[in-house]
């Protein structure tokens, strides 16, 4: 670790980069600086990377690049509350913004794509009044309304288009209502007909990744998960009604991620506990080639993928712990080199991927950094947000500041985090935050058994979901944690429900297995407000003003109950959504948060 953590933290850097579908050496990109996260066209050839004073929230599934690059579309929302219109920016000099939807009322975004052909619009927007697959055209004058191909109040996420616009897919819950097992369906674009559903025996579920490259050819990549940790690829016709297995990992978790444009080959993401590598598969023969490319991570769920370049190129979007995105082109074995990106300096050590055992034996993976020395060092047990994502070796700018200042910080995916298969995945549903507890317990156990910490000075920091747990160990485990530090997050799920839109409120009840209306006691009994008055932690919370995932309303009801206690908490509220934009902000927060828990180590 080096103490430059500070300008680490601000210089600017990426955060995802798209590629165009048939203009590949150029792309889209969100762009974090101290001050702004925001959209910026890039060009993969000359390095270019121009911003387009389009603010974004650092989720890849808010701004789609068009195929020939020559626009961008993104949801325009109030301040950060993810409600609003795609609007479409264009890419060149004059970054004219339009309304695409102007006929509509505000909604959210489950999804959106546009055709290889650069002429059809997909979306898949959320109202109160259920999820909504639409289409439109891509190019031109905005039409007043736009085809409506079908609604569902079912999750329904994810919407592709093939190449020439005539078949468009969603991934769907309406055989598993409740669940995260989608189905793929396709629909005609020109009348909304089903043309054919891809439904995997249950626990399976199948995601659309994309289309094949070619107009004409209704094939789609995709991603498949079975019972048992298998994971897989498959090619399906929904026209021509045939589905070809590529291959299927049981050790491993494999991710298709892109169809290469001349059709040949798809682009893999194999993920092994510590380990992400990228791989190459040839469609026709199912041979296999692992890219010779640095150690590190290549995607992230919501928040970065890599994809065929130029070229028969692969453009990989590497990060590391210590490394922030760059994006390196690899040719052919032992030919790659870095196009955007990066710090500039030499891969340094950065996370040591740990593994511990949790109260029923099920190992739980996670990643370390810490000073240098022997230690004991007081730590802080990090949650991430989702719950169904995980942490990769993965760039944290935040790791280092608390390394830089002393602390071990431990990141953990928990029970419920995606990556080690359905049965992990959905260990939580139905029992929210039981196994999660476990599993941060173990990891202060862990830390506290290795000599890397002692037991009083471990503190529980997360976001969002990872917010929701350090809230509920706070009340739950008072005797393990020292202090909890957590952002945007939840303290109640039944005042959360009350005030999230549809799209929200369809995870609540795939947790809770249905609404409070049916499943009050549960919203009740696995909340953090239930057991405020066992908290003895100090508490430091981050909030958005507009945030719509985990609401204000929540928060504030849960300080007015530390309130009438006197019990020693910080609430900040800062003008956004469901997270920082920008990164002067965040730095700030991080400052306020590492005195605050030196203080309460007593450092
Ligand atoms: C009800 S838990 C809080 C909402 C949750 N946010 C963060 O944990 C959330 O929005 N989950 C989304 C996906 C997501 C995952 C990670 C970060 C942001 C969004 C969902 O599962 O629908």
């Amino acid at each position: 670790m080096t103490g430059d953590w500070r300008a680490g933290f601000l210089a600017p850097r990426l955060r995802w980069v798209q590629v165009a579908k048939t203009a590949r050496s150029r792309g889209l990109a969100a762009l974090q600086d101290e001050h702004r996260l925001e959209l910026a066209a890039c060009d993969f050839t000359t390095g270019e990377v121009r911003r387009l004073g389009v603010p974004t929230d650092g989720f890849i599934d808010s701004a789609w690049v068009a195929a020939d690059a020559t626009s961008a579309f993104f949801l325009a929302d109030e301040g950060g509350n993810e409600l609003g219109h795609v609007h479409r920016v264009t890419l060149d000099d004059t970054n004219a913004i339009g309304d695409m939807t102007p006929g509509l009322p505000d909604y959210a975004l489950r999804g959106a794509d546009v055709s290889a052909d650069g002429e059809t619009l997909v979306l898949d927007i959320v109202t109160d009044e259920g999820y909504d697959l639409v289409c439109l055209p891509a190019r031109g004058t905005p039409v007043a309304s736009p085809r409506h191909l079908v609604r569902t109040v079912h999750e329904a996420w994810n919407c592709r288009v093939s190449a020439d616009g005539t078949v468009a897919t969603l991934d769907t819950t309406d055989h598993a209502p409740g669940t995260r097992r989608f189905a793929v369906t396709a629909y005609d674009t020109a009348t909304g007909a089903v043309l054919g559903r891809l439904i995997l025996p249950s626990p399976g579920a199948a995601n659309a990744v994309c289309f094949s490259p070619h107009p004409g050819d209704q094939r789609v990549l995709i991603a498949s998960q079975r019972a048992g940790d298998r994971s897989g690829v498959l090619v399906w016709d929904p026209v021509g009604d045939t589905i070809v297995e590529l291959l299927e990992e049981t050790a491993a978790t494999v991710v298709p991620l892109d169809w290469s444009p001349d059709g040949r080959h798809a682009l893999l993401c194999v993920e092994l506990l510590s380990a992400q590598w990228l791989e190459r598969v040839d469609l026709r023969t199912g041979e296999r080639e692992r890219l010779d490319l640095p150690t590190g991570s290549f995607r992230s769920p919501y928040l970065r993928t890599s994809q065929f370049g130029a070229g028969g190129s692969v453009l990989a979007s590497h990060e590391h712990g210590m490394s922030p995105l760059r994006l390196i082109a690899w040719h052919a074995p032992s030919r790659h080199r870095v196009l955007l990106g990066g710090d500039g300096s030499p891969d340094r050590a950065g996370f040591e991927h740990v593994v511990f055992p949790s109260s029923d034996g099920t190992q739980i993976q996670g990643w370390l950094a810490r000073p240098t020395g022997t230690g004991p060092f007081p730590a802080v047990v990090h949650c991430h947000g989702g719950p169904h994502v995980s942490v990769a070796d993965e760039f944290t700018p935040a790791a280092r500041a608390w390394v830089d200042h002393g602390f071990a910080y431990l990141t953990v995916n928990y029970r419920g985090s995606s990556g080690r298969g359905r049965a992990f995945e959905e260990q939580i549903h139905g029992d929210v935050g039981h196994w999660e507890l476990e599993d941060l317990a173990a990891a202060h156990r862990w830390l506290v058994d290795e000599g890397i910490s002692v037991g009083g000075e471990i503190l529980i920091n997360g976001e969002s979901y990872g917010g929701f747990l350090v809230l509920y160990a706070l009340g739950r485990q008072p005797e393990l944690w020292a202090a909890g530090i957590g952002e945007v997050v939840l303290a109640d799920w039944e005042l959360t429900h009350h005030d999230s839109p549809l799209a929200m409120r369809r995870l609540d009840e795939m947790l809770f297995g249905g609404p409070p209306e049916t499943h009050g006691d549960l919203y009740r009994e696995r909340s953090p407000l239930t057991y405020v008055d066992e908290v003895r932690a100090p508490i430091l919370l981050w909030q958005g003003s507009n945030d719509t995932r985990t609401p204000p309303g929540q928060v504030v009801a849960y300080a007015e109950r530390l309130v009438a206690r006197n019990h020693p908490f910080e609430l900040h509220w800062f003008e956004g959504g469901h997270g920082f934009g920008d990164e002067g902000g965040h730095l700030a927060h991080l400052d306020r948060a590492i005195a605050f828990a030196r203080n309460a180590v007593g450092g």
